[in-house]
């Protein structure tokens, strides 16, 4: 029989979901195209990321959450309706039981609201798992044993930095900077030096395809387009990999910051394992490029990048389905 136990990475940036039994289904980017004269969806998902700075007066493409929480209910609700419809075209998964992952340092009421968009868009049993925890899982950290484990989440609105010991988060903290800062920090430093505007997606671009934060690790170039603040005009200009190390030099010396905090506050005998077993970078700012020999240089430990590590979230829910009845019988004790 189909399993009707689901987990959902319910990102900033993208939403990836996994089925028990079938694996990753679903893939998308968290953004939902909505015509403003009637209030309804237009495109959700990758359709709608391909409109991004490109509508028209009537349509807005929305991230419905930002800094790892929702933002706005209503088009969160609308969205992970669709995904879930997407990928249950043949209705075997009605009333699914939920893993769904939250960063550390929510509030109450923003895990509330996480719980209920989940059940309003079909969910029958609900189960919040903190972000970082599954994502060590579901990088292939035993972190059940006692001993210590740090993992480094790097997402669109946020990093988790968490050290884990026996199944559980022994010092944490959670930042809110990650890819979105990262490609606005890229936008403000063109805007400032070359007097040119341009959007989030030529931003996001530049930093998939030439950037680096290791100081001399790369040398590339890339051609973009924007709008000149003076004339008012296209124009097209080249950006290189040394521009963007500057560019991107403030907020990763912050998450650096963060990262030494949490070992600062770890028990020395967990700091101990860590220098053994290293730090595992997950999320898509795990692929910043240079970001781990930085964090290796800065922490002065082994630093590795998970495979896959923008499927991490997903896989390590995937792992805790295969336990999800005894998460249940944990939650109702
Ligand atoms: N090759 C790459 N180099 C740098 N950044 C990348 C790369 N590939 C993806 N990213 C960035 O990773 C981010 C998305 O990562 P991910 O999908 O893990 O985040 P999320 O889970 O949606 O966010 P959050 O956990 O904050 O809610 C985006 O900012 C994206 O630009």
């Amino acid at each position: 029989m189909l399993s009707r136990d689901i987990g959902i990475d319910l990102g900033t940036a993208n939403v990836v979901i996994y089925v028990k039994g079938r694996g990753i289904v679903l893939d998308e980017p968290s953004i939902v195209a909505i015509d403003t004269t009637t209030g309804k969806a237009l495109e959700v998902g990758e359709e709608a990321y391909r409109m991004i700075g490109r509508t028209p007066g009537n349509i807005v493409a929305i991230r419905p959450l930002k800094d790892g929480v929702i933002a706005d209910f209503d088009v969160t609700e609308m969205m992970l309706t669709h995904f879930l419809n997407k990928i249950n075209v043949k209705g075997f998964l009605s009333k699914p039981r939920i893993v769904i992952c939250v960063p550390t340092n929510i509030t109450a009421v923003e895990k509330k609201a996480i719980r209920e968009v989940a059940e309003k868009s079909g969910g029958k049993q609900i189960f919040l798992e903190e972000e970082p925890k599954v994502a060590a899982i579901g990088a292939g950290m035993d972190i059940f044993q006692p001993s210590g484990n740090m993992v480094i989440d790097i997402g669109g609105g946020t990093t988790e930095i968490a050290v884990l010991s026996m199944g559980n988060i022994v010092t944490a903290t959670s930042v809110k900077m990650a890819g979105d800062k990262f490609d606005q920090e890229i936008l403000s430093y063109i805007k400032k030096k070359y007097k040119l505007l341009i959007g989030d997606r030529t931003a996001e671009e530049i930093k998939l395809n030439v950037a680096t934060v290791f100081p001399g690790a790369r040398d590339e170039e890339i051609e973009i387009r924007g709008r000149d603040m003076v004339s008012g005009l296209p124009r097209t200009i080249t950006v290189n990999s040394k521009e963007v190390q500057e560019a991107l030099e403030e907020p990763v010396s912050h998450l650096i910051h963060a990262a030494k905090s949490v070992l600062e506050k770890t028990p020395p005998e967990l700091s101990a394992d860590i220098i053994d077993r290293g730090v595992i970078l997950t999320g898509g700012g795990a692929l910043l490029h240079g970001i781990d020999q930085l964090f290796a240089e800065e922490l002065k430990v082994p630093v590795l990048v998970a495979d896959e590590p923008m499927s991490c979230v997903a896989k390590g829910t995937g792992l805790m389905l295969e336990h999800i009845d005894k998460i249940a019988k944990r939650k109702l004790i």
